[in-house]
């Protein structure tokens, strides 16, 4: 019976991995065997903290305690949330949690230690924000406030998985050891997906936009999209653009700096995903009228290229040519976002 039980909850993981995320889990399961499991579960786990972070009818006063304590959580045997309410197959994943849970404490006390550190920073992060959002006060003024979220709900990812690589023996670099750059390769992917998720977000009452940047450019974020302020629209994204491509040259350091195959396409593919949704993003009005996404097939394209640092050179170097051709002089940021590509370009 015990056997039978190992092989369906583990079985029953990688399930909920290929249900809740595409291409993404493919890349987890070719991981090395001593990290795929610990990864799967790490994902797993952050994905339940999301799911609970973005339940808009949860209420606050619930909200808050399930994240701030989900570190602990974890360690319950038995424990599932049936309270869940919009995503179906996020849903599922919290109602049937105990199987994460079963998997996550059969794990080696160093990767258990690794995960539950950044899952109390993470739970910590995502309530300070929700109480914002519930006080309905901007919570994300300042481009330091932009940065902190960013840290919370995607840096940390790169910190623990960074620990999880180390822990593991298979990365021993001291580059990746350094959490500013580990920070950088998630604070990257999140500000791509919220310069991505306009529309969306604010048609669920969330902007995650920071103030200090779309203040230049209409009175409230919801002006933005409206018909007549499109030049400033399209400034305010490529605004956003340079915020986000500051990232770009840490991110580079830190993939070269890694040694195990699996690992580096495990890290090098939703990187090189994000420059291209990026270069897409860059003076495209259809941001404010619908969620951009590259292709399936320029996704299958860079998934090719994403071998190592040389490809992906290559693929940062032409993203950002494509982002300079559609550069305009008339955009105030026109001189900054050349400089910064000029600096990638110098990387490469
Ligand atoms: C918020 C986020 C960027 C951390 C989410 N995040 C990622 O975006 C996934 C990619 C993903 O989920 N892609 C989706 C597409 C999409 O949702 O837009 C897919 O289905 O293909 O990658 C990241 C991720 C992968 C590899 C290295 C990372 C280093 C630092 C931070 C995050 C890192 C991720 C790794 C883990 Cl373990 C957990 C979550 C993530």
């Amino acid at each position: 019976k015990k056997i039978k039980s190992d092989r369906s909850t583990k079985t029953r993981c990688y399930e909920f991995l290929n249900m809740t995320s595409r291409s993404f889990a493919a890349v987890i399961q070719n991981l090395d065997d001593e990290l795929r499991d610990v990864v799967c579960l790490f994902y797993l786990i952050l994905r339940g903290l999301d799911t609970i972070e973005d339940d808009m009818t949860l209420s606050i006063e619930k909200k808050d305690p399930l994240l701030r304590d989900f570190y602990n959580i974890i360690r319950v045997e038995g424990w599932r949330f049936e309270e869940s309410g919009d995503q179906e197959k996020d849903r599922q994943l919290l109602v049937e949690f105990y199987v994460v849970i079963d998997e996550f404490l059969k794990l080696d006390e160093k990767y258990q230690k690794v995960i539950t550190d950044i899952c109390k920073k993470v739970g910590n992060g995502m309530a300070d924000y929700a109480t914002d959002a519930a006080l309905n006060t901007y919570g994300i003024i300042s481009l330091g406030d932009f940065d902190k979220y960013c840290h919370y709900v995607a840096g940390l990812v790169g910190i623990g998985l960074t620990n999880l690589f180390i822990a593991s023996g298979l990365e021993a670099e001291i580059a990746t050891r350094d959490e500013a750059i580990a920070n950088s390769m998630g604070l990257f992917l999140q500000k791509v997906n919220i310069t991505r998720d306009y529309l969306e977000d604010i048609s669920h009452g969330r902007c995650y936009w920071p103030k200090a940047i779309w203040s230049q450019y209409a009175s409230n974020l919801y002006e933005l999209k409206n018909p007549g302020n499109e030049t400033e629209a399209i400034n305010c994204l490529s605004a956003m653009l340079l915020n986000t491509l500051q990232h770009v040259t840490q991110n580079l350091t830190y993939m070269n700096s890694l040694r195990n195959q699996s690992i580096f396409e495990f890290c090098a593919i939703p990187q090189v995903m994000a420059i291209a949704t990026l270069a897409l993003l860059f003076r495209n009005y259809d941001v404010y009228r619908k969620v951009v996404k590259i292709r399936k097939g320029q996704t299958l394209a860079l998934i090719k290229q994403s071998k190592n640092i040389y490809q992906v050179a290559a693929v940062f170097r032409y993203y950002t040519q494509q982002i300079m051709k559609k550069n305009d002089a008339r955009d105030p940021n026109f001189l900054k976002i050349s400089i910064v590509c000029g600096q990638i370009e110098q990387w490469c």
